[in-house]
């Protein structure tokens, strides 16, 4: 089975409008209020690949429950934990022309009870499943909470996979994740230089990999992304051509991808990369997360 956990599910209003001006009234074009948050994002396009999953993390109030009616009419299974109080974030991302703006919220409060809940649902885990980290977490937990919980999985085989920033990436590498996904950005922020070239990314993705990574993708928007497998094999595709649509959730779209293409070509990491890519691409170029013909349509493309 595949788990996904979302410390910090968010419901993303997302924006456009022709320029974004501060200090003034500005009006949007149009508007959407989607399921968010890096695990529920994972979840649902893995479901929309076929793969079941199911999401487990924390949420709270009318935003919580209008993620939870989401994933109902997706059909993605759940057990989120429902926090006592607070609101589970909404995510603004504005999308001007010429720029994107994003303002991602902090999160509920989770308390020791509510997080010893989730434990017990990890403690259920077994071997060959497969577990998601994913995203922030709310600011009133720890920043090596990623870190306590493979520490808690070290005796079971499960491969662990972990999209986060910062910190909250660089503590878990010791505990030797199966896949880690920095945007390029992300990776030049935990090196705190530019990392301008291939080889500066596929450089410090060793130096990853040196503390314990296993594969390390690193994704680069619209120029594609980069493979770095846990034997240092380095593999590498342009993203498809196509119209930026959307962007939020390309990230977790591609992580899905990498799955999908990774289970079903039992480990063969060029198709698995192939398979990120477009994932992530499908859904860049649409309104809503990718869909599986749309990802076949860019899959027939790239591999020729
Ligand atoms: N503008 C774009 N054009 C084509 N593909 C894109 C675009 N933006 C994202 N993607 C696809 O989604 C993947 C992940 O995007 P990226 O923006 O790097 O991730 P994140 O959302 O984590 O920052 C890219 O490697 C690419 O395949
Ligand atoms: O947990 P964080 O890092 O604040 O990110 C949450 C945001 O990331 C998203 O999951 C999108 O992530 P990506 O665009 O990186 O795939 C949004 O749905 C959500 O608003």
């Amino acid at each position: 089975m595949i788990y996904t956990v979302t410390f910090n599910p968010s419901l993303d209003y997302i924006v456009h409008l022709p320029t974004l001006t501060t200090g003034t009234i500005n009006r949007t074009e149009d508007e959407l209020v989607l399921a968010g948050g890096k695990g529920i994002n994972v979840s649902i396009v893995l479901n929309n690949l076929g793969i079941n999953t199911t999401a487990l993390g924390f949420i709270a109030g009318f935003s919580g429950d209008e993620i939870v009616r989401q994933l109902g009419e997706f059909g993605v299974s759940e057990q989120f934990i429902r926090l006592s109080t607070g609101l589970t974030r909404i995510n603004v991302k504005v999308k001007a022309t010429s720029e994107e703006t994003e303002i991602n919220g902090h999160g509920p409060i989770i308390s020791d009870d509510e997080l010893q809940a989730l434990y017990t649902q990890l403690d259920t885990l077994q071997d060959n499943d497969i577990l998601v980290l994913a995203g922030s977490i709310p600011s009133s937990l720890p920043s090596d909470m990623y870190e306590l919980i493979m520490q808690r999985m070290e005796s079971k085989n499960i491969r662990i996979i972990v999209d986060a920033t910062k910190d909250l990436l660089t503590k878990v590498l010791p505990y030797k994740p199966f896949l880690i996904k920095p945007n390029n950005h992300e990776l030049s922020e935990i090196f705190g230089r530019p990392l301008s070239t291939q080889d500066d990314l596929v450089a410090a993705a060793k130096e990853l990999q040196i503390q314990g990574a296993q594969h390390v993708l690193i994704s680069m928007a619209g120029d594609g992304a980069i493979l770095i497998s846990a034997d240092g094999q380095v593999f590498t595709s342009l993203a498809p051509k196509g119209t930026l649509i959307n962007s939020v959730g390309a990230g977790d779209s591609m992580v899905a991808g990498f799955i999908t293409g990774y289970e079903q070509s039992n480990g063969d990491l060029q198709e698995a990369l192939y398979w990120g890519i477009c994932t992530g691409s499908a859904s860049a170029f649409s309104t809503n997360l990718a869909t599986k013909p749309e990802v076949e349509v860019l899959l027939s493309t790239i591999k020729k």
